[in-house]
């Protein structure tokens, strides 16, 4: 099946604002018979985690991706823990109809979570929609208080994404409040994505293709779901982005925005034209990387980089060559 693939490129591309603990980016493209791909684990993920991220870009490379049914995809931006000021800018130059405010960051304060919300309605205005991401940092009474209070600074929210880091906590929540709650970090790290039908804890899944191994195999864990997705980045470059806009694209139903305006949050990308959200949305196509970009972003140790994507190889059964041979 994988035919064609050339030499793997590694890349470093730093992000304009810290994310979680992450500053920049790293991973290899793939280049195949079909087109290229993204593997970009985030850096404390080990082989058994990565091999999934190998099958995705491995599927980008060699098959591509299957046929879209939409040209357009709704996209939601991102405001990562800035101040409200920042937020406002951030929001109103996205041009999107939809934000994703990430709040309960480590150290960042309830209420300097509402004033940021405050400042994205401002911006969006009475007809937007915002959705939070908690990263699973609550248990249940603190999600309970929290999203009584951000929903009330939001003027209403679209959804609640990973409150709580369990699914029998956020079964338990889910009685308790009337906003829609979305699994996230649930659905990548249950140990069968394809056998999470049933879910009592969501309203929503956030799908992102690198963690679960592909466009097909999410397709395979949204249908097994049953619930409306949200194809969101694993912050990528618009080659890993693309691979989430073909899922998007592929998806029957698509009734919320995607989370796949993150090139931003770079501070480059490996195309001459990165997906950017104009006016909210996203047109459906596939990108190249440009040479003088690889070049560019080429990262000062690359062979620490290809050790994992080596490793990743390994993990997910494939036949790896000897030393320099992939
Ligand atoms: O959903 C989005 O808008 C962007 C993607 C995003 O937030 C994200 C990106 C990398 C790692 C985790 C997350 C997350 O949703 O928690
Ligand atoms: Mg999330």
């Amino acid at each position: 099946m994988i035919v064609d693939v050339a030499a793997p490129v590694p890349f470093t591309v730093p992000l304009v604002t810290r994310f979680r603990r992450v500053t920049s980016r790293s991973g290899v493209l793939v280049g195949g018979a079909a087109g290229w791909g993204e593997f970009s684990p985030f850096p404390d993920y080990g082989p058994e985690v990565t091999r999934w991220w190998w099958l995705a870009a491995q599927e980008a490379a060699a098959e591509g991706y299957p046929d879209p049914v939409r040209d357009h995809v709704e996209i939601n931006t991102i405001v990562p823990v800035v101040d409200p000021q920042r937020a406002h800018e951030m929001v109103t130059a996205s041009g999107c109809r939809t934000a994703k405010v990430k709040v309960a960051d480590p150290g960042v304060s309830l209420a300097e979570d509402e004033a940021r919300i405050e400042a994205v309605r401002d911006a969006l205005g009475v007809s937007g929609l915002i959705r939070i991401d908690a990263n699973a940092a609550w248990d249940v009474d603190e999600a309970t208080r929290a999203i009584r209070l951000l929903e009330r600074a939001a003027g209403g929210l679209e959804y609640v994404e990973q409150p709580c880091a369990t699914l029998a906590e956020m079964a338990t929540l889910r009685r308790r409040v009337d906003v829609p709650l979305a699994a996230d970090e649930s659905v990548r790290t249950a140990e069968d994505p394809l056998r999470i039908a049933g879910l009592e804890a969501a309203d929503i899944i956030v799908v992102k293709v690198q963690p679960l191994g592909g466009v097909r195999r999410a397709l395979a864990v949204i249908e097994a779901a049953g619930l409306p997705a949200v194809v969101s980045s694993a912050v990528e470059t618009s080659v890993g982005l693309s691979a989430g806009l073909a899922l998007a694209a592929a998806l029957p139903e698509l009734p919320h925005a995607c989370g796949l305006g993150t090139a931003m949050l770079l501070a480059g990308d490996v195309v001459a034209d990165p997906l950017v959200p104009v006016d909210g949305r996203l047109r459906v196509r596939w990108v190249e990387p440009e040479p003088e970009l690889l070049e560019r972003w080429a990262p000062g140790d690359p062979e620490a980089v290809l050790d994992r994507y080596r490793a990743a190889a390994a993990a997910a059964g494939a036949a790896v060559p000897e030393e320099g041979g992939l």
